[in-house]
């Protein structure tokens, strides 16, 4: 084989390959072909006519083809005319090569054409070219020195590269969008296989669970969870609804501390449709749960005493008058607090209030409700006691209040008295104000007879 037999066919043959591998009817028989550069002869003369090779085969190749001689193109296949949207041969045949090629890669890419001064081969290289009307194109080029007729020339073989190298930039677009996005993220975004072992997890984890994306990827989920049941709780969830959104949970941070998230997620399938774990976002909401709860507190709970607040005490009442009685209401007014207030100031008053809910909440049974109704009025529900039994309790606390001389914060103590209006829930009550309005009857009495007493809604009161 001669030197240029042997140039073109490697290469050729760098393209060829895989080629064939893209069309079939491109055999190793067309390659073998390559071998018969010899018979190849160029009319140097006419651009129009110039590089009608005698071997036709070489016009059949799907491979662009084309021969410089110094630096102007002296044959182009028709492969390599429609890959530069030539009209007509003449739009290539005869132009300098640099028409064709990007500034930016002219230097490297002539020096390359030019460069197989040893016979060799160039190996492929990638150039941004030029299409005749100008549209931008990526080939892949690989050439070699051939003598053709006695003269030295370039024979250059390329392919279009165009379409991967747009679809390879918009993947790495998109793969530095991704990053982007992962990196900015405030949530934890991550994906488990199907046996639930995390395989992607973006860097705020870092900021939520303590631990980095490193430490996390390759390990069960499920390690993460305090309590799995949650965890399968959550699992069977987006098996049987493909997702689920603002699912509450909890995780365990790398310093132990639970705290509370909530996990928007969905199922991935495979190909068959077969489960393949799963793929969404968790959010640390701790913050906002400990709102919530200060709030449902607030709502809830009396800010002075602790103790139920008047919406939510009657509440409790409405609900347990839809049950059986026996169930007695105790209405308890503070005696002469105004005195308190006026002697020894508001925060006096205030602290002869709390510990007065101090008293009470610990001679109350632990299934009385308490609560605070207003200023110095408070409601006790004795759930199951009857007028005996809600008689004695509402004596023991009376009694335990009375005995007590409050410590003030000024060294001074001060007496403190109750009245009691007492009531039982009766058949027809089915609002509270029924059965507050017959507590308050009682309550008004026992101020009538002297206040620290107890009086129901017959009884004459004792102290
Ligand atoms: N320190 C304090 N005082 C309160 C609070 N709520 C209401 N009060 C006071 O409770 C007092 C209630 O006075 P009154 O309605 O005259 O009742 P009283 O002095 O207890 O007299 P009787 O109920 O008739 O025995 C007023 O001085 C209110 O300002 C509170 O949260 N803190």
């Amino acid at each position: 084989m001669s030197p240029p037999d042997h140039a073109l066919c490697a290469v050729l043959t760098c393209f060829l390959i895989p080629i064939a591998e893209w069309n079939p009817s491109c055999t190793p028989q067309a390659i073998q072909t390559g071998l018969r550069i010899r018979r190849l002869k160029f009319v140097m003369a006419d651009p129009d006519q110039a590089g009608r090779p005698s071997a036709e085969w070489i016009d059949q190749l799907p491979a662009c083809v084309a021969m410089l001689v110094g630096d102007t193109v002296r044959y182009a296949n028709p492969a390599a005319l429609r890959l530069l949207r030539a009209r007509q041969p003449s739009d290539v045949i005869g132009h300098e090569v640099d028409v064709f090629i990007h500034p930016l890669d002219l230097h490297r890419a002539l020096a390359r054409l030019r460069h197989a001064e040893g016979g060799g081969i160039n190996p492929v290289t990638e150039i941004r070219a030029y299409s005749c009307d100008g549209q931008p194109l990526m080939l892949a080029m690989s050439s070699a020195i051939v003598v053709v007729d006695d003269e030295r020339a370039v024979l250059a073989s390329f392919l279009d590269m165009t379409e991967r190298a747009a679809m390879e930039q918009r993947l790495r677009q998109t793969d530095e969008d991704f990053q982007r996005m992962m990196n900015t993220m405030q949530d934890v975004f991550y994906r488990t296989d199907a046996q639930g072992i995390t395989r992607y997890v973006c860097p705020a984890v870092k900021n939520v669970l303590g631990y980095t994306a490193e430490e996390i990827i390759g390990l069960p989920a499920a390690a993460f969870y305090p309590d799995l049941s949650e965890r399968d709780a959550l699992v069977a969830e987006i098996r049987k609804y493909g997702a689920v959104h603002d699912f509450p949970g909890r995780m365990r941070r790398k310093d132990g501390v639970i705290i509370d998230i909530s996990i928007s997620t969905q199922a991935l399938r495979d190909e068959q449709g077969q489960y393949a774990g799963v793929e969404g976002i968790w959010r640390d909401i701790s913050e906002r749960k400990a709102l919530e709860r200060r709030l449902k507190h607030l709502a809830t709970f009396d800010s002075l005493t602790g103790i139920h607040n008047r919406s939510s005490i009657l509440g409790i009442l409405e609900r347990l008058l839809q049950r059986r009685p026996p169930l007695s209401v105790l209405l308890l007014d503070l005696d002469y607090f105004k005195r308190i207030n006026d002697g020894f100031g508001h925060a006096a008053g205030d602290r002869v209030l709390c510990r007065f809910v101090q008293i009470i909440e610990g001679e109350k049974r632990s299934r009385d409700f308490f609560g605070r109704l207003g200023g110095e009025e408070f409601l006790l529900i004795l759930d199951g006691a009857d007028e005996a039994e809600a008689g004695q309790i509402a004596e023991r606390l009376r009694a335990a209040v009375s005995a007590e001389a409050i410590a003030l914060a000024e060294g001074e103590a001060v007496a403190l008295t109750i009245s009691f209006g007492m009531t039982q829930s009766r058949s027809g009550d089915t609002r509270t104000a029924d059965v507050l309005v017959r507590a308050d009857r009682a309550l008004y009495r026992a101020k009538q007879m002297g206040r620290n007493c107890v009086c129901g809604e017959s009884s004459q009161g004792g102290a």
